[in-house]
């Protein structure tokens, strides 16, 4: 089966050890977040993922074959650094860079508008990059990074600095090309839109893995339970503040009481206590957020 994978990969510069020990396999066609606090290593595993950076120890490879140059020409980036050619034209622009990776005449052009249109970027078409806003600009870049149909495209925190109604737009046009079979890496800070998108994750943090796969293979992970209780009334808080290892989480505009409890609590005699302490309104057994997952697997790293 086709995939990417890391074994072992390190990668220090001088004194820091920015990637200590990084691991996973990514089959071809899924789509991967890229998790962990400032710092963690994130950049610099993408770097190495697209040949950029050469690790000091660890193999990767793509399908089978180490990441070279020919390889790396099939893959895309959005790098952390955005650059684009300020006096160039935004058509002109991602149309170069399809170019560049061996798109050619009259298709990159072709192209070029079908992106366009995908990312709303119309109005602009024809304005010089160096015009335009922030967001706007990161649209063209990630076009310029997706124009010659990676077989893998990367992209550096895409959604930072977008509104949401951009960000929308954005996750809409990554949708597309994860139908159409592209492997994608994404590393993000904002956990719903990864959570939606991603298929797999891969939580790192100084440089090693805490956590990997799937939501319901992280969720089968988790060692204990969240319950959340409604109303949210010092009475229903009372039973669990009789358990000492039920832990106070979230409050959901304080209308919810959510708790963390024991893997092995009896929620049907946990039901009994609370009802017995006043009107309970709902009881429900939650499973834990890539958030949470996010949170509980970095630990004092956040
Ligand atoms: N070229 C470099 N020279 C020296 N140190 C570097 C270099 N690149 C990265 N580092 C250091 O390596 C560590 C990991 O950095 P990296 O950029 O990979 O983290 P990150 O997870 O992408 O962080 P962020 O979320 O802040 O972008 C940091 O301590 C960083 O300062």
């Amino acid at each position: 089966m086709n995939k990417l994978i890391l074994s072992g990969v390190a990668r220090s510069f001088g004194d820091i050890q920015a990637v200590r020990d990084v691991s996973f396999e990514l089959p071809a066609g899924s789509t991967l977040g890229l998790l962990g606090p400032n710092g963690a290593g994130k950049t610099t595993t993408m770097r190495m993922i697209l040949g950029i950076l050469v690790p000091d120890r660890g193999t990767l490879t793509w399908n089978g074959e180490p990441i070279d140059l020919s390889v790396r020409r099939r893959f895309g980036y959005l790098p952390e650094e955005r650059g684009l050619y300020a006096k160039m034209r935004v058509r002109d622009q991602i149309a170069y860079f399809g170019r560049l990776h061996g798109v050619h005449r009259p298709d990159d052009r072709t192209r070029a508008d079908a992106w366009i249109e995908l990312l709303g970027l119309r109005p602009y078409a024809d304005r010089k990059c160096g015009e335009l806003s922030k967001g706007n600009q990161q649209k063209v870049q990630i076009a310029s990074a997706a124009l010659h149909q990676p077989e893998l495209l990367v992209l550096d925190e895409p959604f930072s600095g977008l509104d949401p109604v951009n960000a929308e737009i954005l996750l809409d046009a990554l949708r597309t090309l994860r139908t159409a079979g592209t492997t994608l890496i994404i590393s993000s800070h904002q956990m719903w839109q990864v959570e939606e998108l991603c298929e797999r994750f891969c939580i790192i943090a100084s440089g090693t893995v805490k956590a990997a796969g799937t939501l319901p293979e992280l969720r089968a992970q988790w060692p204990t339970r969240v319950i959340e209780v409604e109303p949210a009334t010092d009475a229903l808080r009372a039973v669990f503040a009789r358990d000492p290892l039920a832990r106070a989480l979230y409050t959901n505009g304080r209308a919810t009481l959510a708790y963390e409890v024991p893997a092995d609590t009896d929620a049907a005699s946990l039901l009994r206590d609370l009802v017995a302490a006043g009107d309970v309104t709902r009881f429900e057994r939650v499973e834990p957020r890539l958030n949470d997952i996010y949170l509980r697997a970095v630990g004092p790293a956040a």
